[in-house]
């Protein structure tokens, strides 16, 4: 099929590429002229596993260009929108100026028995008020909300665990056509759901709320823990094990950041109380709170190592992605826990294996260091915030070579504290004794 994505972004580009490597004819389009000019050379403009070499392959069989002109986008029969719906600055509300900016824009260019495909996570109601827009062309609008993972995009695009189509009642041609786009994925098995707009818009923001709130839960257990001297990965083990619970998602820590969860459960809030049903959500208020609190926790435990006082201290901070195998900082819980480690007059060294450029670019005043060797050269203190694989393989021995630090701060509680209290550092971690 012949297909244009608009908005080559984390989750754009992803699938623009996914999908010229399922053997569709794809055309991306993005306003950012940098990031055209990266992919149309076959670069990925971030860190994402695996999506080079998809790139690669795409753009070598032809199937696969990008450009910063939406009038190519005609002559697809497909075209998913998936621009950025950042949280407004000064309130909880989803910004939709892209989504409106990409769909007049894309408007001019369409055809009769076109279908076009919102991905981008927006309030429930968004789909409706755009069908206008569409409808008028003789295209017709369907909305078909991603779950994607950074770290995992390819893998979860090519074989999602779910696809969830919102479309008008009876419009079976869209059905039919997003059936054709995903052909490979419903013929493994993926179970494909096809419900009204709002239901699909909601089933999007609910499936974020839920994974928020599970984290924030398991959080909170870890503050009563703290009160109680119990532990709280133990906690989660225990829970985990009952199969209506489950392990995932409640691992206890420094809480949730990134471009998702944080502004779509407020975004979700926002819109609840517009629709007359902010108590049905008010829950979510503490699930915010709960999280935010985690960073300050963090600061504390660091202070807490050094006997009270960060000012003038050497820290070595381990980790600024919001998560591993990313190098999104997008309201990243490390970088915070920098910044405000930076803010009290500590002298933190931070690095991560992929998100310096990134950090650099938010907090340009941070200090840097591309290594881990030179991060905790010198350091008194070592404060693990994201927990990369290399990160979680740390034992005494590897950092005792390289650093005369002997406290660390366990941040995501990766590591086993019995060995690095055997080896004689003081370990400390959010929720344990
Ligand atoms: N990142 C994820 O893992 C993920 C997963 C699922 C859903 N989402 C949702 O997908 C949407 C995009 O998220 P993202 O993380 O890719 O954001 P992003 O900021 O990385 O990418 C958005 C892109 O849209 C481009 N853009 C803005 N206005 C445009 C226009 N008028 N025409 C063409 N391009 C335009 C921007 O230049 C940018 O490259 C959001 O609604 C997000 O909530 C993201
Ligand atoms: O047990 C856990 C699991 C995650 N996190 C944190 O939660 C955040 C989000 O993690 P994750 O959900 O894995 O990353 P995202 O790539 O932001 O993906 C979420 O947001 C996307 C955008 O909406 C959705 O598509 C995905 O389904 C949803 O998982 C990160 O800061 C993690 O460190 C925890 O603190 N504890």
């Amino acid at each position: 099929m012949r297909i244009s994505v608009i908005g080559c972004g984390y989750l754009g580009a992803v699938h623009a590429a996914c999908m010229a490597e399922l053997g569709h004819e794809v055309v991306g389009v993005d306003v950012d002229e940098n990031k055209i000019a990266q992919l149309s050379a076959g670069r990925a403009p971030f860190f994402e596993p695996g999506l080079p070499e998809v790139l690669d392959r795409a753009i070598a069989s032809g199937r696969l260009r990008f450009t910063t002109d939406i009038a190519e986008a005609a002559g697809a029969s497909v075209h998913f929108v998936a621009v950025g719906t950042p949280q407004v600055v000064g309130s909880d509300a989803a910004d939709l100026r892209f989504v409106d900016a990409s769909f007049s824009a894309l408007a001019a260019h369409l055809a009769p028995g076109d279908l076009v495909v919102g991905k981008s996570t927006v309030p429930v109601g968004t789909a409706a008020r755009l069908s206008e827009l569409v409808e008028a062309t003789g295209a017709s609008l369907a909305w078909n909300p991603e779950f994607l993972r950074e770290g995992f995009a390819v893998g979860d695009t090519l074989s999602p665990d779910r696809l969830v189509y919102g479309v008008r009642a009876g419009d079976d041609a869209a059905v039919a056509a997003l059936d054709e786009v995903y052909s490979a994925a419903l013929a493994a098995g993926t179970p494909r759901l096809v419900t009204d707009y709002a239901t699909a818009e909601l089933v999007k923001v609910a499936a974020n709320a839920f994974l928020a709130t599970k984290i924030s839960f398991i959080n909170a257990m870890a503050e009563v823990a703290e009160a109680t001297g119990a532990d709280v990965t133990q906690l989660a083990d225990a829970i985990g094990h009952d199969a209506r619970i489950g392990r995932r998602f409640l691992n206890s820590g420094l809480g949730f950041g990134g471009g998702c969860l944080p502004k779509d459960i407020r975004a979700f809030m926002a819109r609840g109380d517009e629709l007359g049903v902010g108590e049905s959500l008010a829950f979510l208020r503490e699930v915010d709170a709960i999280n935010l609190r985690r960073r300050t926790r963090v600061v504390d435990l660091v202070a807490a190592a050094l006997d009270g006082d960060v000012a003038g201290r050497r820290i070595a901070a381990l980790g600024l992605a919001f998560k591993p195998d990313s190098d999104d900082v997008r309201d990243s819980p490390a970088l915070e826990v920098v910044q405000r480690l930076t803010e009290l007059g500590a002298a933190v060294v931070a690095t991560d294996p992929e998100a310096i450029e990134t950090a650099r670019r938010s907090k340009p005043d941070v200090h840097y260091a591309p290594t881990v060797e030179e991060a905790v050269d010198g350091a008194e203190c070592i404060v693990v915030l994201t927990e990369w694989r290399e990160y979680r393989e740390f034992t005494p021995e590897s950092l005792g070579r390289i650093t005369t630090a002997r406290r660390i701060v366990d941040a995501r509680n990766c590591l086993d504290p019995k060995q690095w209290r055997d080896a004689g550092w003081t370990y400390s971690a959010p929720g344990r004794p």
